[in-house]
């Protein structure tokens, strides 16, 4: 599992350990597994030109002690100091080992510049000088010392010049700002440096493979189809019959014991057509209702509602999400659909996803999945999920139908919503990533590829 605090939480942590710890070997951890991430990218050290932003806390404490590392390492080291109130042991600590402290030359060419301009001291905005020194590298690919700075790194959202990093090389713990988009996605890759901190319950996770090895419901030798689960999907309609296929194409990942389809009867004679394997109405564990079911969406749902098993609400079935609330419910809309729920525009949620998926999660009392790059998963009083399983080529028309389907599946096998809107959300991503190989793929390959990522998490 990947965890993230809050910086409280680190700050509190972090005073437990220096309380036990030599002056200065907390910074020294950081700076070290820094300087050696820096190492990493660039091949070595001898000849490479580094540049430091240095703003006026101990993030900039780190970057002065990690370029020391790189300057003894042959590199040539200038730290520009934003403030005249840099750390002054790390200034000297650079000094010592052979850098140089001062506006940087304007001729020079970098290879790297590491952000110490702020950390989890920073609060947006970037003051201007800020701002101004990263205009000044534009171009110069960025390790940036704990968080891109610029970035609010408890809501992971954006106010203003920040700091697009290759690489952030983070301490003790992930923080909010390394999962949650947009600042995620100005993060490059995330490298988290041990440092020995004791943590808390975190605010925020993300599945790993082995986390979902562990969750995923596995027949056993007395295994028979109806004990593993039966999954119902009302979805599709005459005007929009391929959701249905999707929808049940997720639905038939082979994680439940069977699928039933309810809907349309031209409909339902193309979905037994493609999956002979799917029956008709009768008992189920759980209901997948609304992708593409227009305008009968608000009668689905009521009917699955009617049996009182666990639901999951899509599409079109959002806009009676009131239906499904208090109850055991996987609510799945993208940012548009999360927006027209909350009453909120579209871009708000984009901007705050973090903050909008807390707040559905809330008023319905239920489980919210926001479909994105990073899909969060919430539900009260439970830290937030994110899916970093994925690729951008999974933004294809019909991936949140099979998306849908897998969910309900992993509901009626006996996943409660949390874990099956996480695992599934996760399967889903490394399924489109296994499927696509870095080229285009289309929702039916998602669906195709779920036995295969599966199997792969019991070698
Ligand atoms: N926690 C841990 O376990 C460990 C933490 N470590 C490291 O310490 C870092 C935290 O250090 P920190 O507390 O000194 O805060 P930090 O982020 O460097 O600077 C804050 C200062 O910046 C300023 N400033 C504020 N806003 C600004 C803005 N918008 N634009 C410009 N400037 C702004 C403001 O100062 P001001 O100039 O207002 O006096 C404020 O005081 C942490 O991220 C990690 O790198 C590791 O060494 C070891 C383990
Ligand atoms: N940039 C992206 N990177 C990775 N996955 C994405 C990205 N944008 C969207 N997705 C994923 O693609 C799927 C799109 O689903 P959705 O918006 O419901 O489309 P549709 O309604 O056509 O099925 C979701 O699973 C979402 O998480
Ligand atoms: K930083």
């Amino acid at each position: 599992m990947i965890r993230a605090h809050t910086v409280e939480q680190v700050r509190e942590a972090e005073a437990t350990l220096l309380a036990q710890l030599p002056e200065g070997a907390l910074m020294q951890r950081a700076a070290y597994g820094l300087a050696h991430a820096v190492l990493d990218l660039l091949g070595g050290g001898y000849g490479r030109r580094v540049l430091l932003l240095v703003g006026s806390g101990d993030n900039g404490g780190d970057a002065l002690y990690a370029g020391a590392v790189l300057a003894r390492r042959g590199a040539y080291v200038e730290a520009w100091l934003l403030s005249d109130r840099a750390h002054a042991a790390g200034v000297a600590a650079l000094r010592r080992a052979g850098g140089r402290v001062g506006p940087p030359q304007p001729s020079r060419s970098w290879d790297v510049v590491l952000d110490g301009i702020v950390g989890i001291g920073g609060r947006p905005p970037l003051r201007d000088d800020a701002a101004a020194a990263l205009e000044a590298v534009a171009g110069v690919p960025v390790v940036a010392v704990d968080i891109p700075s610029g970035v609010d790194v408890d809501t992971g959202e954006l106010a203003g010049p920040h700091v697009s990093a290759a690489v952030t090389v983070t301490f003790g713990t992930h923080k909010i700002a390394h999962l949650v988009d947009p600042a995620a996605a100005e993060c490059g890759v995330v490298h988290l440096v041990d440092i020995g901190l004791d943590l808390p319950e975190p605010a925020l996770e993300a599945l790993q493979p082995a986390d979902v090895a562990a969750l995923l419901p596995v027949p056993g030798g007395q295994a028979q189809k109806y004990a593993r689960g039966v999954v119902g999907v009302r979805a599709g309609s005459a005007a929009y019959p391929g959701a249905a296929l999707l929808s049940v194409a997720g639905a038939a990942s082979g994680l439940a014991g069977m699928v039933r389809f309810v809907g349309d009867p031209t409909v339902q004679d193309r979905v037994r057509a493609a999956f002979p394997e799917v029956v008709g109405d009768g008992r189920v564990q759980a209901w997948v209702v609304g992708s593409g079911s227009d305008d009968s969406a608000e009668d689905a749902l009521r009917a699955a509602v009617d049996d009182d098993v666990p639901l999951v609400v899509d599409a079109d079935a959002l806009a009676f999400a009131d239906l499904a609330s208090g109850r055991p419910a996987v609510l799945t809309p993208h940012a548009g659909e999360l927006a027209a729920m909350l009453g909120a525009d579209r871009a708000a949620v984009e901007a705050r996803p973090l903050h909008h998926v807390r707040e559905a999660a809330d008023r319905y009392a239920a489980t919210v999945l926001l479909k994105g790059r990073h899909t969060l998963v919430a539900e009260r009083d439970r830290p937030v999920r994110a899916t970093t399983s994925g690729t951008p080529w999974l933004a294809t028309a019909g991936a949140g139908d099979v998306l849908g389907g897998l969910v309900g599946a992993l509901l009626a096998a006996g996943l409660a919503p949390y874990d099956a809107a996480s695992v599934g959300s996760w399967l889903h991503g490394a399924a489109a990533t296994f499927a696509s190989r870095g080229g285009p793929i289309v929702a039916g390959d998602v669906a195709r590829a779920l036995p295969v990522v599966t199997a792969a998490l019991h070698p």
